[in-house]
């Protein structure tokens, strides 16, 4: 049995693998993996551990009918086919949980970012302009007693809510498909409709996943509804927002600024004017970048590799169905 990884992991990761008498091929060129080459490699191997974001569209999976199962390390699985995966019988897993603490600290750390024009005064810093900063207008905002809304109150969303709560006594209110009763009874967090939370919170941070149905969601016509102060926030996906009326929402004053670790496209060009702007804050999509998360992570996927490849169900799969063909 032997499995394709995507990307070079640190070897006592691997170390059970090779307990399990698992073999692998690791790529370990700097480069993004090119989809034939993946398609080569994963045509060779019975299972294929997704170390990073990459496109595994219908054409890859019919070409790699063979595979046993697919083990993501990412929650996220908007970048697979799950339907087509689902139709030729592959299980796929993904890694929840263990990155949610990390991943909500980053959007913790852009509203204060945003709230203080942290990123960009640091940038005038390094220009040598540390005397840039006027001490009666170039001001930031409080966040103490602010109302923090969360689109998607999921694992991550509670986890940016709480560190709120705690940290500022903020009101939170949530707009989520179904209640989160733990969110209600701990930090008095309050459902709402998509309305409601567009038009109340001084802070908006998005933690739903992306599909069709959020994709875009916060548009000119989302942003035209919020507060001239609210920071938008979004550690999701970049494609849950659009990036030009974002732009325009803030160049415009609509809104106050924001802060983001995923944009559409990622890599963001180095030109992109979000970048230039004092109240924005953007991270390379660094959600998950722990040392303790990301190795949480790897285990997580190599458990389901070793399970998947003894015939057994993955621990955390996406597609359950798959067993039920
Ligand atoms: N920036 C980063 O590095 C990371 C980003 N992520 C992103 O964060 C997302 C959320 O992760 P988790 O909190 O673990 O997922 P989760 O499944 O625990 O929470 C997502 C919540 O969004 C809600 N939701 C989904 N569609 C909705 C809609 N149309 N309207 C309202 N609510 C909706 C769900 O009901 C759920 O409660 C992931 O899908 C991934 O895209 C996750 C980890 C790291
Ligand atoms: O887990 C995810 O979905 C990520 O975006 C990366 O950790």
């Amino acid at each position: 049995m032997n499995v394709f990884i995507t990307r070079k992991l640190p070897d006592e990761l691997l170390q059970p693998l090779r307990d399990a008498g698992i073999s692998y091929t690791e790529w370990t060129e700097p480069n993004r993996l090119p989809q034939d080459e993946l398609i080569r490699q994963c045509k060779q191997h019975d299972a294929m551990l997704s170390a990073g974001r990459i496109d595994m569209n219908t054409h890859f999976l019919n070409e790699c009918s063979n595979l046993k199962l697919i083990a993501l390390m990412s929650v996220g699985y908007d970048n697979i086919d799950i339907a087509t995966a689902t139709r030729l019988g592959i299980p796929v897993s993904n890694t929840p949980g263990v990155l949610s603490k990390a991943t909500a600290e980053t959007a913790f750390l852009l509203m204060i970012a945003a709230a203080r024009k942290a990123f960009y005064l640091h940038q005038r810093i390094i220009q040598g302009e540390w005397h840039s900063f006027d001490p009666f207008t170039d001001l930031g905002i409080d966040l103490q007693g602010a109302t923090l809304g969360i689109f998607g109150l999921g694992s991550i969303g509670y986890e940016m809510a709480k560190r709120c709560k705690a940290a500022y006594d903020m009101n939170i209110i949530y707009h989520n498909r179904s209640s989160n009763k733990k969110a209600e009874e701990e930090l008095h967090a309050t459902k709402v409709s998509f309305e409601t939370l567009l038009q109340q919170s001084d802070v908006l941070s998005v933690h739903a996943a992306l599909t069709t149905e959020t994709r875009n969601k916060f548009d000119k016509a989302a942003f035209s509804q919020m507060k001239k102060n609210t920071i938008f926030i979004n550690t999701a996906r970049g494609a849950l927002h659009s990036e030009q009326d974002l732009i325009k929402a803030i160049q415009t004053g609509t809104i106050w600024g924001a802060g983001l670790d995923v944009t559409n496209p990622e890599p963001m060009d180095k030109n992109n004017p979000l970048l230039f702007m004092p109240t924005v804050a953007v991270l390379p999509h660094i959600g998950s970048a722990t040392v303790k998360t990301r190795y949480g992570m790897a285990r997580l996927a190599v458990d389901n590799v070793i399970a998947g490849l003894r015939g057994e169900q993955l621990p955390q799969i996406i597609n359950k169905e798959v067993y039920k063909q």
